[in-house]
């Protein structure tokens, strides 16, 4: 039986995109299980529109409920909301907020629980977050406050910084949650499973046997309706400083002596210390960027809507990592991610060394060549793992054959599965900050890609350098060809 929690959310950007797409989708998913008390549970969205509550409640109703079971739920679920026309910027309308969320909180007796989430562009806030404490619409009568904001957090180490003060201002560390939604995803959070749950796995897990790691986030899609915010951020802000740094810091990271938030994270931190961070020529050396170009009826990405026909920004980064800690000294991690490649999915492949004596070959055997071991981990659109293995193949003599270990989510598994928004929103319900970046982690990360963001700069590429359709540009193929290495994805 779930536990329902009582709260009073406030919504800014309410009238915006991921809240129609995403948020109430997957608040109403934690209603309908019972995460949220649905006797006590009340919504305040805002946005500058001059929306009625009723206009709100169709909002609601039209994003819910293809997933309701019935037209009765789906209403009763957005006759929780309620919509106030204000502009973030205007100090005043903080007066008339707090007012009428004490006004809500003693209605639903919301015991002074209160979820406040900024799905706004980055550079309100520090705004929102400074009014609302200089207002009074944080609780005081022992119910939590506690803050969830969007990506981007920053756009360098720098902005992050100022920030990170701004909102600090108003709400503590353990207060604020920062969205990564890859951190919600089944697969990501199933490789602490997997590491820790299995010895024979974590025995592994080292320089003595892993040749190297690739972590690939490929999107089919282009810039799309995207671009004013795309172009002034690239790849490398969008995918890599974020998403790809989240990940690398779960494979890397010690054992954590429990589950708990400030276990996980403080692990997860210790990581992301001892990765390299480069000199400029290091990260000239090391990190490659892609823009794509025109193909058939495709436009060329400066060709997109929106984008300056000399824009310089990457659609696409390929990069090695390297951790210096006994664990992974020497242990390239390779990462890329782009946009308009070949087709949409992430995964991470765990490229394991070859036996250092081939004894079938060696034994004059009909041997083949040994294949390295590989692990995927497919974290989308499937959740599966694959153990790539070498067997014998039937019949005489001793040819090998690759053998896969597959496992697949079942349908029932993936029924079971929440979207990343819903798992994350529940997990802040819950005061578990497990699932977000904490600002530790955010730092280190824009400190590692600002050496690149800020070589790229200042060094002209020569764009468009790949085909939408393709895996992105020659060169990063041939980053991992220096080292001897390959795409197991190709
Ligand atoms: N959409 C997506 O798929 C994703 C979005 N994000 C992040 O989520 C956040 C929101 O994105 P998205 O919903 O797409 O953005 P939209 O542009 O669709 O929505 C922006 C929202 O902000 C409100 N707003 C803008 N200015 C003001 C103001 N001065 N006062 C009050 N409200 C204001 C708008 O309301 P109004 O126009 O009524 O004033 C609107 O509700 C961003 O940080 C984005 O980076 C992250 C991942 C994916
Ligand atoms: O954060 C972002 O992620 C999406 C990709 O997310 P996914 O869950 O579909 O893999 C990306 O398209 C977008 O540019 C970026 O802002």
């Amino acid at each position: 039986m779930a536990t329902a929690t009582r709260a009073l959310f406030m919504l800014f950007g309410a009238t915006g995109d991921l809240a129609k797409r995403k948020l109430y989708p997957s608040i109403f998913n934690l209603y309908k299980k019972g995460y949220i008390d649905n006797k006590h549970f009340a919504l305040i969205g805002t946005g500058r529109r001059e929306w009625s509550n009723d206009k709100f409640h169709d909002v609601v109703f039209e994003s819910v409920k293809d997933n309701a079971e019935s037209e009765d739920q789906a209403k009763d679920f957005a006759s929780h909301f309620y919509y106030m026309s204000h502009d973030v910027t205007n100090p005043e309308h903080y007066d008339a907020l707090s007012e009428y969320a004490n006004k809500l909180d003693a209605e639903y007796d919301a015991q002074g629980n209160r979820i406040f989430y900024i799905s706004m562009a980055p550079n309100f806030f520090g705004t929102v977050a400074k009014n609302l404490k200089a207002h009074n619409c944080l609780s005081n009568n022992g119910g939590f406050n506690r803050l969830i904001i969007e990506k981007p957090f920053g756009r360098d180490y720098e902005s992050a910084e100022e920030l990170n003060n701004a909102l600090g201002k108003s709400f503590n560390e353990n207060q604020v949650y920062r969205i990564d939604h890859y951190l919600g995803k089944e697969m990501v959070q199933n490789i602490i499973a997997l590491r820790f749950g299995n010895p024979l796995i974590e025995g592994m897990w080292n320089n003595k046997y892993i040749k190297n790691v690739q972590v690939t986030l490929s999107e089919k899609l282009g810039v799309e309706e995207r671009a004013g915010y795309y172009d002034g951020a690239g790849a490398l802000r969008d995918m890599t400083q974020n998403h790809t740094m989240q990940m690398l810091s779960i494979l890397t990271m010690e054992e954590p002596v429990s589950f708990k938030d400030i276990d996980v994270r403080s692990e997860k931190i210790r990581a992301l210390r001892s990765m390299r961070i480069y000199t400029p020529d290091e990260a000239r050396e090391n990190f490659v960027r892609g823009q794509y170009g025109k193909n058939g009826d495709q436009a060329d990405y400066r060709h997109e809507d929106n984008v300056p026909e000399d824009s310089n920004t990457e659609t696409y980064v390929a990069g090695k990592v390297m951790f210096d800690n006994q664990r992974w000294a020497n242990v390239p991690f390779y990462v890329r991610t782009g946009k308009m490649l070949a087709d949409k999915f992430t995964r991470i492949d765990i490229v394991f060394k070859k036996p250092i004596i081939d004894i079938f070959a060696a034994a004059g055997k009909q041997s083949g060549d040994l294949q390295n071991n590989v692990l995927t981990l497919f974290v989308d659109p499937v959740n599966k793992v694959i153990l790539h293995l070498n067997g014998k193949k039937a019949g005489q003599g001793m040819e090998m054959q690759p053998l896969d270990l597959t496992h697949t989510q079942s349908d029932e598994e993936k029924a079971a599965t929440p979207e990343p928004y819903e798992r994350l929103i529940h997990d802040a319900i819950l005061g578990d900050a497990t699932n977000f970046a904490s600002w530790d982690e955010v730092s280190r990360a824009w400190k590692f890609a600002d050496v690149i963001r800020n070589v790229w700069d200042t060094d002209k590429p020569d764009f468009p350098n790949y085909t939408p359709g393709s895996m992105g540009p020659k060169a990063a193929d041939d980053l991992l060809a220096r080292d001897g290495n390959e795409w197991i994805k190709k």
